[in-house]
């Protein structure tokens, strides 16, 4: 070979290296890549207890709600029962729409004496031995003046007679037992925050990596918007080289992942009484998602809180619903009102709210029914409650139950239902039950209002406070 040959190959081989080099440099810098870190003690990730459950840094938060612009109604001082029927006759007329059917007080261990005999005894709310009212005889509604259309004389609900009431039970305080559902969330959950931080914290951030995060998050229920919103804030804080480490990958997740939750959101109930008038909340969602043991739940905290609780059975689409709204009222010493299976739900919010103001309640709870069958079935239903309650007192909450489960349907409910009434809040069922807690991030987007109580399970007791932090903490496990 001659030597200008070999000159040639040696150019070649110059070029081929140049290029090689040039080519390999280019790569990595495309490619995040992030070191195990060597940590200073006390720094963020830091050896930090990550069994993590969903644990509630705080307890339930009530608040008052906007002051009241109903009709002043002077509230008797506490609890001396008078007779239902006196008092209801004292209510105002009613609004004509609300053509309110006869209600029936249900026996609660909390006992206004018994309808048509009860002279002024005031038995202590604790007595489980007080006898039940037993025959409560339906209840002459004030607003007779229009000619009640025949109420058709409800068959009066099984009201299961003679049965004693269940004892009253001591409720724990709200504090403490939060830490119980420490690990509910966890086991659930993690496989989402394992997923993300196996990727962020895995090393090298490439394009396949970003759309695995964008498709975990995606499964996880976050929705195409909060999903996209989040990714943008995860590649600027990669791109500005601020992360390094895992830990700091972990840190900045889960920064980003909490801003995403609104943590300026006010999550405080708005259960504490007005002047004249107790807190009014309205708990409306479909059938089955956990309204009625939402509502139970959530008077065992009130009431393990010092205050006095109604609540109104005004799911009247299966008897069933108002008994398992009683067994809980009996539960926990509060009182009830229900009506006859198919009565107005209407009319039985507002004698619930009537006889919560007349013996002086803190708050009175209305569990609606939530039938989706028709938009404008919905609409008119949720619709008269609203406003007939609002003739006697302001509506301060009005909490819409979803069941996390369900994952998207639960966004078409919350759609229909922020259509027919204004939500306060949303309580999510039944997070214990599913791996796609990013329901959160999505309803809170959609409605604009705060996920301010989540359900972890079917015990007494598990409800807790939503506290943004809490729950990410939980989800990265
Ligand atoms: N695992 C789990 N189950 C729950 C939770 N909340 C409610 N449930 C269960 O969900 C089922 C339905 O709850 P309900 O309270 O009856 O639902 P609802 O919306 O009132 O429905 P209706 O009674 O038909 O009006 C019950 O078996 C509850 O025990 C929760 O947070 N976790």
């Amino acid at each position: 070979m001659t030597t200008g040959a070999w000159i040639a190959i040696a150019a070649v081989v110059a070029v081929l290296l140049v290029a090689l080099v040039a080519g390999w440099a280019l790569y990595r810098r495309r490619r995040v890549s992030l070191q195990p870190t060597q940590q200073a003690p006390g720094q963020i990730g830091e050896a930090k207890d990550r069994s993590g459950g969903y644990k509630p840094e705080s307890g339930f938060s009530f608040s008052q709600g906007a002051t009241a612009t109903a009709p002043p109604v002077s509230r008797p001082t506490p609890p001396v029962a008078e007779p239902v029927e006196e008092r209801v006759t004292e209510v105002p007329p009613a609004p004509a729409e609300s053509a309110p059917a006869p209600v029936e007080p249900a026996p609660t261990p909390a006992p206004p004496a018994p309808v048509e005999e009860a002279p002024a005894a005031a038995p202590a709310p604790e007595a489980p031995a007080a006898p039940a009212p037993v025959e409560a005889a339906p209840v002459e509604k004030a607003p007779a003046a229009a000619p009640a259309p025949a109420p058709a004389e409800p068959a009066p609900v099984e009201e299961a007679p003679a049965a004693a009431p269940a004892p009253v039970e001591e409720i724990a305080p709200t504090a403490g037992r939060l830490d119980r559902l420490r690990g509910r969330l966890s086991r659930s959950q993690s496989a989402v925050g394992k997923s993300l931080l196996g990727l962020l914290g895995g090393g090298d951030l490439d394009e396949d990596s970003w759309e695995e995060i964008e498709d975990t998050l995606l499964i996880a229920d976050l929705g195409s918007a909060t999903t996209e919103q989040i990714v943008t804030r995860l590649r600027a804080e990669m791109a500005a080289g601020t992360v390094k480490t895992e830990a700091e990958a972990r840190a900045m997740l889960r920064a980003v992942l909490i801003d995403a939750l609104h943590p300026e959101f006010d999550r405080s109930i708005k259960a504490l009484p007005h002047d004249a008038t107790p807190g009014v909340l309205l708990v409306v969602g479909v059938n089955g998602t956990g309204k009625t043991t939402s509502t139970g739940k959530l008077a065992r905290v009130l009431v393990a809180d010092g205050r006095r609780v109604l609540l109104g059975a005004a799911d009247t689409f299966r008897a069933a619903a108002a008994d398992q709204l009683q067994t809980w009222a009996e539960r926990v010493g509060a009182e009830v009102v229900r009506g006859p299976e198919g009565g107005d739900p209407a009319a039985i919010a507002f004698d619930s709210v009537t006889k919560g103001i007349e013996t002086g309640v803190d708050v009175v709870i209305v569990d609606t029914a939530g039938r989706l069958h028709t938009k404008t079935g919905l609409m008119d239903e949720l619709g008269k409650v609203k406003r007939v309650v609002e003739k006697r007192a302001v509506v301060d909450e009005v909490l819409l139950v979803l069941d996390a489960t369900v994952g998207q349907n639960g966004l078409v409910q919350a759609r229909v239902f922020a259509e027919v009434v204004d939500i306060t809040g949303v309580v999510l069922t039944k997070l214990d039950g599913t791996a796609k807690g990013g329901i959160v991030f999505q309803v809170q987007h959609e409605l604009g209002v705060p996920v301010k109580l989540v359900g972890l399970g079917e015990g007494a007791d598990d409800l807790a406070p939503f506290e943004p932090g809490a729950f990410v903490d939980a989800l990265l496990g």
